[in-house]
């Protein structure tokens, strides 16, 4: 493939930065990545793996000369970021982000991008448990959604152009409005996050009544949502602070619906528990046939494979 932006800044170092950097690497997408990262010890092991090809000690430096510059830090930190390389961005330039809420970013970021600078915000649907510099690797967006949130004003050839990058990772581009997303965020990874927590704290208050009975005999369904429990706290902080209001909704209907589950056990409701739990059936197999979760161990078989078993 041949070189999208001539010199990309990476502002902090983590997972998503991380993998940005190997897929345009192996994809040869950049002629030069240049990063930074606030900590001198996430600076220190990017240069010791090589991550980029050069690791400036300020976030001014970084984005000197740099065509496309992506924000990849977390979301309550976005706006000072933008504050701080603002005055260093080269006119012409591109401002990206990967921050896991929109509008509040754009919100934080737009006041500080200066005329005649791209901003085009993004999120790309693809994570893992793991954070900083060492967790990155090349195939992580691969046929995964990378959302672009572009303003009314954002110049067309510039989203192409970034879409095009994304695309080159390996990722699928849609754009949508940055509301909207914030409100389909909530349902389908901010709401599922906090349940995750929510569930592992309550099986740590019980393992102390069971003497470690919980850990020991976790099942599969417990193994997963300890997975997701274990994601980087600093993130998902900052994620539910600024996504309140959907958030909040999403758990007021979550809530409602627990309590009706709840009633149908209690008054022994076999019938309502299995329609339930047969339309949550179809949604998972409507994702395996829409080719989302690649990680899924029934992946690639049909619905009809694994009917009935
Ligand atoms: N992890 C995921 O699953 C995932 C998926 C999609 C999007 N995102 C979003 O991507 C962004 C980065 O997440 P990540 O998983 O790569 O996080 P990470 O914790 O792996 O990396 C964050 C990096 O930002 C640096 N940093 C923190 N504050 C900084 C600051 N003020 N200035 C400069 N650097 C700073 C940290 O040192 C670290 O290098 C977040 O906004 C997150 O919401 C994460
Ligand atoms: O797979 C995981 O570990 C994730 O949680 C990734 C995940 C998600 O919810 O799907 C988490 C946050 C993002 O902003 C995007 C992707």
């Amino acid at each position: 493939m041949s070189v999208i932006y001539d010199r990309v800044a990476l502002i902090g170092l983590g997972l998503i930065a991380g993998s940005m950097a190997h897929a345009m690497r192996e994809g040869g997408l950049a002629g030069e990545i240049v990063g930074f990262a606030r900590s001198h010890e996430t600076r220190d092991t990017a240069r010791e793996i090589g991550l980029c090809d050069r690791i400036c000690d300020s976030a001014a430096e970084a984005v000197k000369g740099a065509d496309l510059v992506v924000l990849a830090v977390p979301v309550g930190a976005m706006g000072d970021v933008a504050a701080e390389i603002a005055p260093h961005l080269k006119p012409g330039a591109t401002v990206t982000d990967v921050g896991s809420v929109k509008q509040s970013v754009i919100d934080a970021v737009g006041p500080h991008i200066p005329d005649g600078v791209h901003f085009i915000p993004g999120h790309p649907l693809a994570g893992t448990e793991h954070s900083g510099p060492r967790s990155g690797f090349a195939t992580l967006f691969r046929n995964r959604w990378w959302l672009l949130t572009p303003l009314p004003d954002s110049d067309p050839q510039a989203v192409a152009r970034l879409a095009d990058l994304v695309r080159a990772m390996g990722a699928k581009t849609d754009s949508m409005e940055a509301s909207h997303h914030d409100l389909v965020l909530a349902v389908t990874s901010h709401a599922p996050h906090l349940i995750a927590y929510t569930m592992v704290g309550v099986a740590d208050h019980l393992r102390r009544v069971t003497d470690e009975e919980v850990i020991q005999y976790s099942a599969a369904g417990f193994r997963d949502f300890t997975r997701i429990a274990a994601s980087d706290p600093t993130m998902w902080r900052d994620v539910f602070l600024h996504n309140k209001e959907a958030t909040l909704d999403i758990l007021g209907r979550f809530t409602e619906e627990l309590f009706m589950l709840q009633r149908a056990i209690r008054m022994g409701d076999g019938q309502q528990l299995f329609d339930y739990f047969t339309r949550t059936r179809a949604i998972r197999r409507g994702i395996i046939e829409a080719g989302q979760d690649t990680n899924a161990p029934d992946f690639g078989r049909s619905a009809e494979a694994t009917r009935d078993r």
